[in-house]
């Protein structure tokens, strides 16, 4: 043989054997493909036989990449949520299992988004970088697992900072009626955690278009949605998908919790989610109760808060704080799913629409908002001044029920009125201008001391920023304090009380005052009488 043909003996040979060793390795991967058919569809829900092996929960693929979610598991048919357009789908389209779960895209990625609740992006910026993916569904973290809530959430908003303090790791409703304040209340939360190393989800469940642009847009040019995560469902989505998202959101909070990350995260509302929940359950011919919602109306927001707590050190210390807001009904806060959240949540914020109406703002009713755990949590320097505080607003809010009847007061009911009337209009403050630690520990302490007692109702709004801009006064180490557990002595308060005082003096030259029974709701000053007012000075 010759030294070409060996070279073409073992090329062939080669060859051949190559192809053996692939008759071989050929294995085809045969996997069962479970295929039913659409039976009957509906406004966000369809009925679909012959798929016997299916989950609950489990995601089914229709016609045009649509997916459901298998929720009546029955022998012969499986009613399905939607969680897509879906006029296209009809009675004999054929559908398949896909042997999983719904889950979401997570990670740091997805900070600066606005979302849908199956991670598809709404902002036009390109498709979203996620670093995994999680359940929508997961179990609560384990009692042994969770922390104590020790750490304060500064809101900004005096109010609450003062009187209803939230921790990380809390629940606290936010409830009142339409157009009192709610939304407000949160994303002012949201702007305040800009350097407070807090990231931050909102979730918008059903709510109209308009409401959502405008708390993007206020997120964007407060240059608070980079630490936030905005997941959303209009209200004109398939309600499958308002049923997800507040489920897809914690999932995402979560993750940022399990890196040791505190996250807030914002449902507004779950009263749509309730009621995109009943809706698809009366459509799926669930046996309804209570307002016509389900027997497990409770156990689907239960299980959906449990979710935020504050986990131990040693898994990494995170910890999410919920925000759920629910709207009310003509202030009706016994109604069904208001008295659910009340008692699962770890208390309440209420917005009064008589204060929003006399444009007493936040509209926040003391009297009915209470923080469960949150006193905990809260810095000793707001504790100093919380009591006398709260104390002196309720005496005033009893009194001033009894003023509003037009009766003769006597002269120290006159003074706890005046004075409740300048703490009230203390805690007044304007939509997206939260106020940092300093200058609201100024002004309560300023507000306790009796300063403002001495200026005009009409001059408080001013003489209040004025304090506030007088706070930068207070030195460093008392600063440090407020941060601190450590509690404020005699001499820091004093150095504060002295850096209001002085702030406050020009505006102290008020009018003479005088009370009559004003409006509902109010007492008016008239600038007639020359009666000495609080603190024994005479007003010229
Ligand atoms: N502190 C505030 N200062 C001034 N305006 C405010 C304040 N809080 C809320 N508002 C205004 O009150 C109106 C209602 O606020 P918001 O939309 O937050 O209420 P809501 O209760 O969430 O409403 P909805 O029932 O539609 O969800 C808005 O126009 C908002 O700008």
């Amino acid at each position: 043989m010759t030294a070409r043909s060996e070279t073409l003996q073992s090329a062939f040979d080669s060859a051949f054997a190559g192809i053996g060793q692939t008759r071989k390795v050929f294995a085809p991967q045969l996997a069962p493909r479970e295929v039913g058919t659409i039976t009957s569809i509906a406004t966000g829900v369809a009925k679909v036989s012959g798929l016997p092996e299916v989950g609950f929960e489990e995601l089914i693929r229709f016609p045009g990449d649509v997916l459901g979610m298998a929720f009546n598991v029955d022998d012969s048919e499986t009613g399905v949520v939607l969680l897509g357009a879906y006029s296209h789908l009809n009675a004999g389209d054929e559908v398949e299992r896909t042997s999983r779960v719904m889950d979401v895209a997570v990670g740091e990625g997805l900070l600066g988004r606005v979302i849908d609740p199956l991670g598809r992006p709404l902002d036009g910026n390109g498709p979203v970088v996620a670093s995994d993916r999680l359940p929508i569904e997961r179990t609560a973290p384990h009692i042994m697992d969770r922390a104590a809530v020790t750490i304060p959430l500064q809101t900004g908003i005096k109010v609450i900072d003062a009187l209803i303090p939230i921790g990380r790791g809390q629940r606290e409703l936010i409830l009142g009626d339409r157009q009192t304040g709610k939304t407000a209340i949160a994303i002012d939360t949201i702007l305040n955690q800009r350097d407070q190393n807090v990231l931050c989800v909102y979730c918008a469940i059903g709510q109209r278009a308009s409401a959502v642009a405008k708390a993007v847009a206020t997120l964007r040019e407060a240059g608070a949605l980079d630490y936030t995560v905005v997941v959303v469902t209009e209200g004109n989505d398939p309600p499958g998908l308002a049923f997800i998202a507040p489920y897809a959101a914690t999932s995402i909070a979560e993750h940022f919790m399990e890196q040791g990350r505190d996250v807030l995260i914002v449902y507004d509302d779950l009263t749509q989610h309730a009621r995109a929940y009943r809706e698809l359950s009366l459509l799926l011919r669930r046996p309804p109760g209570r307002e016509a919602f389900p027997g497990d109306i409770f156990y689907i927001h239960a299980r959906l808060l449990e979710r935020a707590t504050h986990l131990r050190e040693e898994l990494g210390g995170g910890s999410i704080t919920a925000l759920p807001i629910i709207e009310t009904e003509a202030q009706n806060i016994s109604a069904y799913i208001p008295t659910n959240l009340i008692s699962i949540t770890d208390g309440q914020i209420y917005l009064s629409p008589s204060l929003f109406e006399l444009g007493i703002l936040p509209a926040v009713d003391v009297g009915k908002s209470v923080s469960r755990v949150g006193g905990k949590a809260q810095r000793s320097a707001y504790r100093a001044v919380a009591g006398d505080l709260k104390l002196a607003y309720a005496q005033f809010e009893e009194l001033e029920t009894f003023a509003r009847f037009g009766a003769r007061l006597d002269e120290a009911t006159r003074k706890t009125i005046e004075h409740g009337q300048r703490i009230r209009a203390c805690l007044q403050q304007g939509e997206g201008a939260p106020v940092p630690v300093p200058a609201q520990i100024a002004v309560l302490l300023a507000a306790t001391a009796k300063l403002f007692d001495t200026v005009a109702l009409e001059q408080m709004p001013d003489a209040e920023l004025a304090v506030q801009k007088a706070a930068v006064h207070i030195p460093a180490q008392v600063r440090e304090r407020f941060e601190s557990a450590g509690k404020l002595s005699d001499e820091d308060r004093s150095t504060i009380v002295e850096i209001a005082r002085a702030a406050v003096a020009p505006f102290q030259a008020a009018p003479k005052a005088q009370f009559t029974a004003g409006s509902p709701g109010t007492l008016e000053l008239q600038n007639t009488s020359s009666r000495p007012v609080a603190g024994g000075r005479e007003r010229s």
